[in-house]
C-alpha cells in the first residue's frame, strides 16, 4: 500500500527529548509568572489561565496563584492545552532573541526535505502547540522548515495517545487511514494511530527499545515510504 502523507511527532523523534525537557521547559518554568504579569490582560492569556482554572479546579485570580498551578504541571510534563498555549507563547521570546534554536537530530532535515521534493504531504503532530511547532520548526538549527509541512496537530485534535484524534487527524489530511505514515517514539502513540488504522514506525532514537509491536527504525535515514 503506497504512502500518502507523513505525520510526525517532535519530542523523541525529530528532536531530541532533552532539548524539550532541558531547555524549552525550563525556560518556561522560569519565565512564567513574569509573563503572566506582563500579559494578565490579554485576551489569549487570560482564556488559557481561565481554562487552566476550571482544569485545576481552583481560582487562578492572580498571576501568583495561576503560575503555581503551572508550574508545577510543567514539572509534571502535563499535557494540558492552556498550559501548551502558555508555553508556546513564552517561547517565541526565547527563539526571537537567539537564546536557542531547535534540536533536530542530524537525519531529520535531510529527509524531510527529500519526502516533500519527493510530493510527500508531511504533517506535525505534537502535544505543544499548534504556535509552539511552527516555532520550532520555524527556528530550527536547519533553519526554516516550515514551509515544508501542509499541516501541524495538536491537543485540540485529541490526546496523543486516543485512537479518536488520529481519525479526526485523518479527515483532515483527507488521506485513507492505511496510507498515512505516523511516525513516534512513543509505543502507547502508536497503538493508538494504528487502531485507527494508521501505518506506524517506532523511532529507537537511543537504541534502548528491545521489542515493539511496530516497525522500528533508530534514524529516518531507515524509512523508505516507497518500500512500506
Ligand atoms: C512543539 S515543541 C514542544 C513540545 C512539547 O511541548 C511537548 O510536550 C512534546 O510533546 P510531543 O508530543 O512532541 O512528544
Ligand atoms: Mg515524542
Amino acid at each position: 500500500m503506497t504512502i500518502n502523507a507523513i505525520l510526525t511527532d517532535i519530542e523523541g523523534t525529530t528532536s531530541s527529548i532533552a532539548f524539550v525537557k532541558d531547555v524549552l521547559f525550563p525556560y518556561a518554568d522560569r519565565q512564567m509568572e513574569a509573563f503572566l504579569e506582563r500579559h494578565w490582560d490579554d485576551p489569549t492569556v487570560a482564556a488559557a489561565v481561565g481554562e487552566a482554572a476550571d482544569q485545576a479546579g481552583e481560582a487562578l485570580d492572580t498571576p501568583a496563584r495561576a503560575a503555581r498551578v503551572l508550574r508545577r504541571w510543567i514539572a509534571e510534563d502535563r499535557k494540558i492545552t492552556p498550559l501548551k498555549t502558555l508555553q508556546g507563547l513564552i517561547w517565541r521570546a526565547g527563539y526571537e532573541q537567539g537564546d536557542y534554536r531547535a534540536h533536530l537530530y542530524p537525519d531529520s532535515a535531510p529527509r524531510l526535505r527529500q519526502w516533500h521534493h519527493a510530493g510527500l504531504p508531511l504533517y506535525v503532530y505534537s502535544s505543544g502547540s499548534i504556535a509552539a511547532q511552527k516555532l520550532f520548526f520555524g527556528y530550527s538549527e536547519a533553519g526554516d522548515l516550515t514551509p515544508l509541512f501542509s499541516g501541524f496537530f495538536d491537543t485540540t485534535s485529541g490526546g496523543k495517545k486516543e485512537a479518536d484524534s488520529y481519525r479526526v487527524i485523518q479527515k483532515a489530511i483527507g488521506q485513507p487511514a492505511e496510507t498515512i505514515l505516523f511516525l513516534s517514539d512513543v509505543e502507547a502513540e502508536l497503538d493508538a494511530a494504528r487502531a485507527a488504522g494508521l501505518r506506524t514506525v517506532l523511532l529507537d532514537r537511543d537504541g534502548v527499545i528491545d521489542a515493539s509491536a511496530h516497525p522500528k527504525v533508530s534514524s529516518f535515514d531507515q524509512i523508505d515510504p516507497t518500500a512500506l
